[in-house]
């Protein structure tokens, strides 16, 4: 639990920079903060539906940015993440009450556009009215990927390499499309012990998933797991190599979009989320360079930090996150944070400082079913020969089994009791 206690951990300074640096080929895509608003949220409910308004007016933009671009040198240069803020689909935040006026200026008067190019805006308004209509046709009911026979994935495929040196970041199941015209890729990371991984863990990702899908204009392209490396000093940690292939297990048997990413737990000492959440950027968009969309440009994939609000409120304790790492973090990624029965994640958000600076880039997600399945209570079950069924999938209780994991540990009773060291 205490990352002060790792051997390589130095405690904050003020203004501290962050030692060593992040790759300087590392750098973060210009992506943009999600909407809406967390804690200014015009006091709509969380899971209220996508604001239809505010959609129309960005699809709007949307058109005429990319009219504004047409035979632009920047656009042409198709294989480029877009780091100029100009290529970019405009925040919801950018629209003022003066684009308003615009707007509707436009809809009276359309004195610089030609008939010809209202007519190419007609239909390519069209265009994505036609293409969210059949998407949300589509998505109406049980998904097909949720009902894939994933009972049919064949046992024993083994994708994560036991050493740094075999290593290779696992892109199987990482979209290499944008479907939805009008949205922008994301890539969701969690960062835990995962010690081992439980079907709460596996819900954190669709819970997110819905959340993501509703409410903002992001569209996942894929979703990791990164657990964390064995000098991190938590009660009940089992190897990494375990913890990792569990998580595969899970995930390659009851997921069709999740991966397992071994690239923390495979360095020589802990490394900080910061740290991690660079090396998912510098592997997707710096040497994949992002994402292809429909158009064929390649752009930028915003990747956001998934976390319950436990490890969201260890933000708050001191001397176990550097504020700047909090910056890099929430500021050039972003965090969904899926709340925890008993916590109040919003109060705490308006609590600290460096949250609130970056609000508008964290989403919480409300728990509709409330899950609170416990690692450490799955444990402490395991050593006292009781059943663990229907907490975590079976492949993942087997190996458990096979490999006798869990069964001659002890942990402390305040953190079995809840009370996180
Ligand atoms: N009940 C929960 N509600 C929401 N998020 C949770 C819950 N339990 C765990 N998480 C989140 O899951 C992620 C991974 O958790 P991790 O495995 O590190 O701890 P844990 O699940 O609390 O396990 P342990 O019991 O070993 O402490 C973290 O972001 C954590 O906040
Ligand atoms: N300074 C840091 O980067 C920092 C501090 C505390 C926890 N973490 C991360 O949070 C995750 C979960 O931690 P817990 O299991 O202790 O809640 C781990 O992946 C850990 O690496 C990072």
């Amino acid at each position: 639990m205490d990352p002060t206690k790792a051997p390589d951990f130095k405690p904050p300074a003020k203004d501290e920079q962050l030692n060593p640096p992040p790759d300087p080929t590392s750098s973060i895509p210009n992506s943009d903060p999600i909407i809406p608003y967390v804690l200014a949220d015009n006091n709509e409910s969380i899971d209220a539906p996508f604001n239809l308004e505010m959609n129309k007016k960005i699809k709007s933009r949307i058109n005429k940015s990319s009219f504004s671009h047409v035979g632009s040198s920047n656009r042409s240069q198709s294989n480029h993440i877009p780091l100029n803020e100009n290529e970019f689909q405009p925040l919801s935040a950018d629209i003022s009450s003066n684009d308003d006026d615009e707007f509707s200026s436009d809809k009276d008067a359309p004195t610089t556009a030609s008939q010809n190019d209202i007519r190419t805006v007609e239909e390519k308004l069209k265009l994505i009215k036609d293409t969210e209509e059949q998407i949300r046709a589509i998505k109406i009911g049980v998904q097909k990927n949720q009902i894939a026979d994933l009972e049919e994935v064949p046992h024993g495929i083994v994708r994560q390499a036991k050493s740094i040196e075999n290593y290779e970041f696992p892109t199987h199941r990482l979209s290499n499309k944008l479907h939805n015209p009008n949205k922008l890729p994301l890539v969701i990371v969690a960062c835990g012990s995962f010690s081992p991984i439980t079907y709460l863990h596996l819900r954190m990702f669709e819970m997110a998933l819905d959340a993501i899908n509703e409410q903002t204009r992001f569209e996942v392209v894929g979703g990791y797991y990164s657990p964390v490396n064995d000098t991190y000093q938590k009660h009940g940690l089992a190897p990494a190599h375990h913890r990792v292939r569990m998580c595969e297990l899970a995930c390659e048997r009851t997921s069709s979009w999740l991966m397992v990413d071994a690239w923390e737990s495979l360095q020589s000492s802990f490394t900080r989320t910061a740290k991690v959440l660079d090396h998912f950027n510098h592997e997707i968009n710096v040497k994949r360079g992002g994402i292809m969309t429909s158009t064929g440009e390649k752009i930028g994939v915003k990747i956001m930090l998934l976390a319950g609000g436990d490890l969201i409120e260890s933000m708050g304790e001191p001397n176990v996150w550097a504020d700047n790492d909090l910056h890099h973090i929430l500021g050039n990624y972003g965090c969904l944070i899926v709340e925890r029965t008993g916590s109040d994640v919003r109060s705490f958000l308006l609590s600290h400082d460096i949250m609130y600076e970056h609000r508008r880039n964290i989403l919480i997600i409300k728990q509709l079913i409330y899950n609170d399945i416990s690692s450490t209570k799955v444990r402490l079950f395991i050593r006292r020969g009781m059943s663990v069924q229907y907490l975590l999938p079976n492949s993942v209780i087997r190996y458990i089994q096979e490999h006798k994991l869990y069964i001659n540990q002890s942990e402390p009773v305040k953190q079995v009791m809840g009370g996180k060291e």
